[in-house]
């Protein structure tokens, strides 16, 4: 489990994240959703360990993040929104790479390195240097590594951003695996019919705050909207979406 509690940040005195607690239990899927500029990176970014909080908690499988730091990240995969391969290695070369600083050799080395090739349909780029690769051998790159050591807990910043269908499709059926294996996911995305299609549960936040939490029926029963889409809009913005598309204040 992933759990946040009240958790703050400022930068440059401007409050981004505010007073922020949800918690993500393991085997289900969970999506976090929010305006531009919401706050939706930046609390991915400190449940990640690669931000502070000003105050607040983050644990992840019970281990608090700011203070067990590596501990907390061997339990956790990130596929982040400005992901680096070395473009002079090989896959091969990068996930061994990784893996060996998760600690992996020898035969667990070499199981690792195999279920993810064939898991992530990696084949034909397994011995291709990542220079030039597209957005979707990218993806299947970094959700690889996030995934070699096995981590029970997952969180991706937009994970479908630029993908192709077929792309799409690979990376919802293994977060679907993933879910029956009992992994906390969290991810961001903007994409309403794949939170729809995915998620246990959404959270949606609206400058640094989450305005709606539950399954994605129960915001549409809450909001008294008929998609998640018209829920999503009158909680993140306050404006009750017509079956016109068009919009009024609440
Ligand atoms: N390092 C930083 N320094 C100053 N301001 C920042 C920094 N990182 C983020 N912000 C600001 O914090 C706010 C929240 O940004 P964040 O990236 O978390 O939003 P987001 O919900 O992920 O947005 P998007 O959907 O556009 O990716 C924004 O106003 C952003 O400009």
């Amino acid at each position: 489990m992933i759990r946040v509690e009240s958790v703050g940040k400022q930068f440059a005195s401007r409050s981004v994240l505010k007073n922020l607690s949800f918690s993500v239990p393991d085997g289900q899927i969970t999506a976090l959703l929010g305006a531009n500029g919401a706050g939706k990176t930046t609390c991915l970014r400190i449940i990640s360990g690669l931000l502070k909080a000003d105050s607040g908690k983050v644990s992840v499988g019970g281990l608090d993040v700011a203070r067990h730091r590596l501990a907390a990240r061997r339990q956790l995969g990130i596929v982040g929104d400005r992901e680096g391969l070395y473009e002079r290695l090989t896959v091969e070369e990068y996930l061994t790479f990784f893996a060996g600083a998760q600690g992996l050799a020898g035969e667990a080395l070499e199981r690792a390195l195999e279920s993810v090739r064939v898991e992530l349909e990696l084949d034909s780029v397994w011995n291709r240097r990542t220079k030039g690769f597209s957005q979707g051998e990218r993806m299947k790159v970094s959700l690889a590594r996030a995934l070699i050591h096995r981590p029970g807990h997952l969180i991706l910043d937009e994970p479908t951003r630029g993908l192709d269908v077929l792309a799409a499709r690979l990376l919802r059926k293994t977060l679907l695996q993933l879910r029956a294996q009992g992994t906390a996911i969290l991810f961001s995305s903007h994409v309403m019919a794949e939170v729809s299609e995915l998620s246990d549960s959404v959270l949606v936040m609206s400058e640094g705050v989450i305005v709606g939490h539950g399954a994605p029926e129960e915001l549409m029963h809450l909001s008294g909207t008929g998609s998640l889409e018209e829920s999503f809009v009158a909680l993140a913005y306050g404006i009750k979406g017509t079956s016109h598309g068009e919009g009024v204040l609440v």
